[in-house]
């Protein structure tokens, strides 16, 4: 997405700015195995913030970032996007709509989705399909996601977000976004991921991600702490 498209898209999706979600997680915990993957984690994202969180393997990056979404049930503490507390199922559905992501780990089910079934899924297929493009990987469109490589498969999810942010998203998270991908394509992720006019929380180890974000938070242990303003 360019510029030019960024606009658009804000144009398209007919939110005014800010366009980015107000994040705002109080003293959260998961446990995991009777460890405290996430202990007592705080953490505010303001609209339209790009916020890099880094860490060593296994401090709880993942964690979080699912239990931001429900995909990971919370022992204690509180998550409000833009104010608001999910505590239902309608409410959660709602969460993932406003806060698409990219998993680390992509679940291609059991059944022969393809590639752009899986762009169709986002929700605005046109943008889906722009990112793809962008990601040089429209030529997969027929084939399932189960005969992809693993840096081919992290593009579809990728441009499938972006095309849920076209949707209405507004907080984007992304869970190691560049991780699978070559050179070049990293170059292109980190410039798509700079120009989303919402706001995003990206779990990273590239430096090159963290850098241009205007925040990078560090995770160790489960607890959180502000690394660089
Ligand atoms: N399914 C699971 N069952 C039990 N423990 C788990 C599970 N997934 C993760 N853990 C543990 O929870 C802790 C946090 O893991 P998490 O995946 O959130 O870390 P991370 O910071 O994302 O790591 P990485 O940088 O390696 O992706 C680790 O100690 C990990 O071993």
């Amino acid at each position: 997405m360019t510029l030019g498209g960024a606009a658009a898209l804000a144009s398209n999706v007919g939110v005014q700015p800010p366009l980015g979600a107000h994040l705002d997680i109080t003293d959260l915990s998961c446990r995991l195995s009777g460890l405290a993957a996430v202990d007592r984690a705080a953490m505010t994202i303001h609209p339209g913030e790009h916020v890099a969180l880094v860490g060593a393997n296994g401090a709880g990056k993942s964690t979080l970032l699912r239990a931001i979404l429900g995909l990971q049930p919370a022992i204690g503490g509180r998550v409000a996007l833009d104010g608001k507390v999910a505590t239902s199922r309608v409410d959660w559905d709602e969460r993932r709509r406003l806060a698409p992501w990219v998993p680390q780990r992509q679940a291609i089910g059991r059944f022969p989705l393809t590639v752009d079934e899986l762009l169709a899924s986002s929700g605005d297929r046109d943008a889906a399909g722009a990112a793809a493009a962008r990601l040089g990987i429209v030529q997969l469109g027929a084939r399932p996601l189960h005969a992809l490589s693993g840096g081919q498969l992290q593009r579809c999810f990728l441009a499938r977000a972006f095309g849920a942010v076209a949707r209405g998203g507004r907080l984007l998270l992304a869970d190691e976004p560049t991780a699978a991908l070559d050179f070049a394509t990293r170059d292109t992720v980190a410039a798509m991921l700079r120009e989303l006019p919402v706001s995003v929380l990206v779990a990273t180890h590239d430096k090159t991600i963290a850098d241009q974000c205007d925040r990078v938070v560090e995770m160790a242990d489960g607890r959180l702490r502000e690394w660089r303003a």
